[in-house]
C-alpha cells in the first residue's frame, strides 16, 4: 500500500537575486514500511524535499507544482491546521538540528512526558511509562529521563530526540542527516536503532544522506538527486551491484566503505550547478565523463533499465563500458581537464 505519493513536485526559493530551483519535477512513492535513501551531494535539494512535506520550508520557499499525496490526501494544498496535526500524529521528523529543540531548563523526562500528554489522552503514569519504553527502544537507561540536556553526550541527546519523535508510532519517519555530527562508531549504533524502530512500528522511512554506504545498509530503495533532479531510482541491492547513471558510478568512487580495502579513493571533479541560473539539458553534464552535444540541450528523462531500476541518461544503452571507464582515475582527470581548458575557453 502506498503512504506517501510524491508527483512532479518542484520547489522554488524567491531570493534577492532571482528565483532558485531548488528541485524541479521530482517523482516517486514509499510504500508503507518501506524505506527510501535519498542521497546527493550538498545543495542537491534533498533536504528542500523533505521539509516541504512537513510544510517547514523557509519563507522565502513554496512548492510551485506537483502533488504529495500522503494516504490519499494532497500535503500541498492542507490547510496549516492539519498539517500540524499530521506532524503531530503522522510525521515525525529527526534532524541534527533538532537536538536545539531540546529546552534545556527542563528535564529531558518531562519534556518528554508532557509532549506525549499533549498528543493524546494518556495520564501522567501511563505517559511516563511510555516514554520508559521509547527511551530502552533508543538504548537509553529510564533513569536518563531525570537528566537536563546539558548532563547528556550528543549520542544521548540525538537518541532522546529519536524517542521524542517515536512516541507517537508516526506512519512516516523523516531522517535528515541524523547523525552526522556524532562519531562514526555511535552514528552506527544509532542509525541500527533508528532501522530496528522502524522496522517495529512498521513505519515508512525517508533517510537523508550525503553518504550513499549508510544507505547500503539500511534502504530498501535509493534515490540519487543531483541538481534538483533524481537521476537514479532503484532497489538499493540492485543499485550497488550494477549502479548505471554516470553520476552515481562517481559517488560509487568516493565513499570507501563499498570499496576494496587499500583501494583508492577517487572523487567527482568540480561541483554542483548553481540551482540560480537556467538550467540547460543534462544536469551533470559539465562534470560527466561521458558528455555529447545531446547531453547539452536535451534534459535527460528517467528510463527503466531493469524492472524497478531507473537512471536519467540519454546514454542508459552504453552503461557497461561506462562502468568500466568510471573506475578509472584517468576517466576523471580527463573531466578535470576539459573543465579547465572550458573554464579558460570561457574566460578569453
Ligand atoms: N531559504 C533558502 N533561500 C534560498 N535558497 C535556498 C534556501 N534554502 C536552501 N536553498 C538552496 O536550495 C538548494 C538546495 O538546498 P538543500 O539544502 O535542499 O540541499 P541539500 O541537498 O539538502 O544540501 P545539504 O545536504 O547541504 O543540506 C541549494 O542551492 C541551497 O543553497
Amino acid at each position: 500500500m502506498t503512504l506517501l505519493d510524491v508527483k512532479n513536485v518542484s520547489i522554488e526559493y524567491t531570493t534577492e537575486a532571482g528565483v532558485l530551483k531548488a528541485v524541479d519535477d521530482v517523482s516517486f512513492s514509499l510504500e508503507v514500511g518501506e524505506s527510501v535513501g535519498l542521497v546527493g551531494e550538498s545543495g542537491c535539494g534533498k533536504t528542500t524535499l523533505a521539509k516541504s512535506i512537513m510544510r517547514l520550508l523557509a519563507k522565502n520557499g513554496s512548492v510551485s507544482t506537483g502533488q504529495m499525496l500522503f494516504k490519499g490526501e494532497d500535503l500541498v494544498t492542507k490547510s496549516d491546521e492539519e498539517i500540524r496535526q499530521l506532524r503531530l500524529n503522522e510525521i515525525a521528523m529527526v534532524s541534527q538540528s533538532a537536538m536545539n529543540a531540546l529546552n534545556p531548563v527542563y528535564t529531558v523526562g518531562d519534556q518528554l512526558v508532557e509532549g506525549i500528554m499533549t498528543h493524546t489522552k494518556m495520564t501522567k503514569k501511563e505517559a511516563t511509562d511510555r516514554a520508559i519504553e521509547v527511551f530502552r527502544m533508543v538504548g537509553l537507561e529510564a533513569k536518563r529521563l531525570k537528566s537536563f540536556p546539558h548532563q547528556m553526550s550528543g549520542g544521548m541527546k540525538q537518541r532522546a530526540i529519536i524517542a521524542m519523535a517515536l512516541t507517537l508510532n508516526p506512519s512516516l519517519i523523516i531522517a535528515d542527516e541524523p547523525t552526522t555530527a556524532l562519531d562514526v562508531v555511535v552514528q552506527d549504533r544509532i542509525l541500527q536503532q533508528i532501522i530496528q524502530i522502524q522496522k517495529e512500528i512498521n513505519s515508512s522511512m525517508i533517510l537523508i544522506t550525503h553518504d550513499i554506504s549508510v544507505v547500503s545498509e539500511t534502504c530498501e530503495t535509493i534515490i540519487v538527486m543531483y541538481g534538483g533532479k533524481v537521476m537514479e531510482k532503484a532497489p538499493t541491492r540492485i543499485f550497488f551491484k550494477t549502479p548505471a547513471h554516470p553520476y552515481s558510478l562517481g559517488l560509487n568512487n568516493a565513499f570507501p566503505s563499498i570499496h576494496e580495502i587499500g583501494e583508492e579513493l577517487i572523487s567527482i571533479p568540480g561541483a554542483p550547478p548553481n540551482l540560480m541560473d537556467e538550467q540547460n539539458g543534462c544536469r551533470f553534464q559539465e562534470r560527466c565523463p561521458f558528455k555529447t552535444e545531446t547531453c547539452e540541450t536535451k534534459v535527460p528523462e528517467l528510463e527503466e533499465v531493469a524492472p524497478g531500476h531507473f537512471s536519467a541518461c540519454h546514454y542508459n544503452d552504453q552503461v557497461e563500458s561506462f562502468r568500466e571507464a568510471c573506475k578509472k582515475r584517468e576517466t576523471w582527470e580527463l573531466v578535470r581537464d576539459r573543465m579547465i581548458e572550458e573554464r579558460k575557453r570561457g574566460v578569453s
